[in-house]
């Protein structure tokens, strides 16, 4: 697991080696790091490093000041470096370590009068500023031919929205500890804030890099150790990586037999929608389920016979199994919603979805189930629980409203999104990256409970919630593993097709 730690965290662990005078010291590492993998960039996108043109947006503070150290060593490996200085102020060691080493200096601040003018040529990227004010003007054609712009206006002392120049097309960018704009604690973003091809951060993994739009924002992430190891203390969350999931995985035992590789009770599909239930029952099966009894009405019964011949169709909620899977397909169908509160309330795991979140109450909740909301329901789960809560609050802060539902309802709750939020009641959270826009389609979700479903169900994970959540963001992973074993991640998937590999996604990672 990656622990990402906030800013504000971040900030107090440098506290005391900033008192103690090491600030130079860990701004050295920090700007030396973020040098070796701009160079590192370069040469993979580039081909070389030496004869490269790089400019940096330079902010007041010390995000500045790292870059400005970044681009002295850069310029001294032959790099054509340009800083272009975007406050009132600059980074004073900084900018004077940059003009030693031979970059040029551009004036690009608010007051600056006597900006530069144009390239005929000049093209640029949408979604930066071009006011055709002198500053601008400045900016934009300082940066024009740069193979590599570092984004280094605001790092983790940021405040409210910012301005930044329009870049020209086919730039690298690098973003300096987090994209300008990104708040580090949430992940929420200014609208203006850069997209970055790799971000290079310091210290420790930022909470604001994993999830909301600062993760989809931050391209790759580097993380550079520059001592703060012994000052960072518990992390805010972390990231699940794929040798976790190898360990987290359930695997059977030689002497296995049926029961003991797990019995699933699925309560989902109703006439109106069949579908749902044979997308779930089959990723259950595919991730390895010793036996499924399926809770199933009309035409979805009908279909699950054909499509999933492993599923034991079961009259009722009376069966004998080790964990329930409800609320795929369901609907409105009381009979349905009936067994699947049923089934919540037998007091064995349970993953709970779709409809069934609907009805899904406080009082119902306990340590040994897992909601998994997307955005919306999540906002309907807070706002039946009296909590005022907006859809762009939770875009905004999903780690924080994820936690929120999970103490309200005193379950575990997997928020899915672009990054998917596991929390636990007392806030212990696992997020999982794995996947991306491939898993955005109707259905994906049918297939995400059928693999939580199948982890319950074979238990040996299970003791408190905080193990839940690892076993919610292994099932995650494992979700979003299955985009890679079909063609390139621009292949299109269907949920059928997601389903399918399940057992191929379990393969990459288990062996
Ligand atoms: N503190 C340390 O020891 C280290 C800090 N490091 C770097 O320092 C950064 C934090 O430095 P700072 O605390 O100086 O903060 P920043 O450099 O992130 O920004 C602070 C400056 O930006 C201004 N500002 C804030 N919001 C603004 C906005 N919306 N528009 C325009 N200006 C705005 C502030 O007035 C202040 O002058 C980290 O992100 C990291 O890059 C690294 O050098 C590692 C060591």
């Amino acid at each position: 697991m990656i622990p990402a730690y906030t800013g504000a965290q971040v900030r107090a662990a440098e506290q005391p080696l900033l008192d103690a005078g090491a600030g130079p010291g860990l701004m050295r590492r920090a700007a030396h790091g973020l040098a070796r993998h701009t160079a590192e960039l370069l040469r993979r996108e580039r081909g070389r490093v030496y004869g490269t043109r790089a400019a940096a947006l330079v902010g007041t503070g010390n995000n500045g000041g790292d870059a400005l150290f970044a681009m002295a060593f850069l310029t001294r490996r032959g790099v054509a470096c340009t800083a272009v200085l975007l406050g009132e102020k600059a980074h004073d060691a900084g900018l004077a370590a940059f003009r030693r080493a031979g970059g040029r200096v551009v004036d690009g601040r608010p007051g600056n009068n006597a900006g530069a003018q144009p390239r005929e040529d000049e093209d640029t990227d949408d979604g930066g500023t071009d006011d055709g004010s002198p500053r601008w003007r400045a900016a934009v054609a300082a940066l024009a031919g740069a193979d590599v712009v570092i984004d280094a206006v605001l790092g983790t002392g940021a405040r409210g929205g910012i301005e930044l120049p329009l870049l020209p097309n086919g730039a690298l960018v690098v973003a300096c500890d987090l994209p300008s704009g990104v708040d580090a604690d949430t992940g929420n973003a200014a609208d203006s804030a850069l997209e970055a091809d790799l971000t290079v951060t310091f210290g420790a993994l930022k909470t604001g890099l994993a999830v909301g739009r600062g993760h989809l924002l931050a391209g790759r992430v580097e993380v550079v150790d520059i001592g703060l190891g012994p000052h960072l203390g518990d992390p805010d969350l972390y990231v699940i990586e794929r040798s976790d999931v190898a360990r987290l995985l359930p695997r059977p035992a030689r002497d296995a037999h049926k029961y003991s590789r797990g019995v699933l009770g699925l309560v989902a599909g109703c006439d109106r929608y069949p579908g749902a239930a044979v997308l779930s029952a089959t990723a259950a099966v595919n991730a390895g389920l010793g036996m499924l009894r399926t809770v199933a009405l009309g035409r979805a019964a009908e279909l699950l016979a054909h499509a999933v011949p492993e599923a034991v169709p079961a009259e009722d909620t009376d069966v004998r199994v080790q964990a329930w899977a409800v609320g795929p397909g369901i609907g409105d169908d009381a009979g349905q919603l009936a067994a699947a509160k049923r089934a919540i309330a037998s007091g064995l795991p349970c993953v709970v979805d779709a409809s069934a979140l609907r009805r899904f109450e406080p009082s119902d909740g306990r340590g040994n189930i897992v909601l998994t909301p997307h955005a919306g329901e999540l906002q309907d789960l807070l706002t039946r629980a009296g909590l005022d809560v907006e859809a762009g609050d939770i875009a905004a802060d999903p780690v924080r409203w994820a936690r929120r539902a999970a103490s309200t309802y005193s379950s575990v709750v997997l928020l899915k999104g672009p990054a998917t939020v596991c929390a636990a009641p007392d806030g212990y959270t696992v997020v999982c990256n794995a996947g991306g826009p491939e898993l955005a389609t109707a259905g994906s979700g049918d297939v995400l409970t059928g693999i939580i479903g199948k982890f319950l169900a074979t238990g040996n994970q299970l003791g408190d919630t905080r193990s839940l959540v690892q076993v919610a963001a292994t099932a995650a992973a494992v979700h979003g593993l299955t985009v890679h074993t079909i063609g390139s991640a621009a292949t299109p998937q269907s949920a059928r097709a997601l389903a399918e590999r399940v057992s191929a996604a379990v393969d990459t990672v288990g062996n």
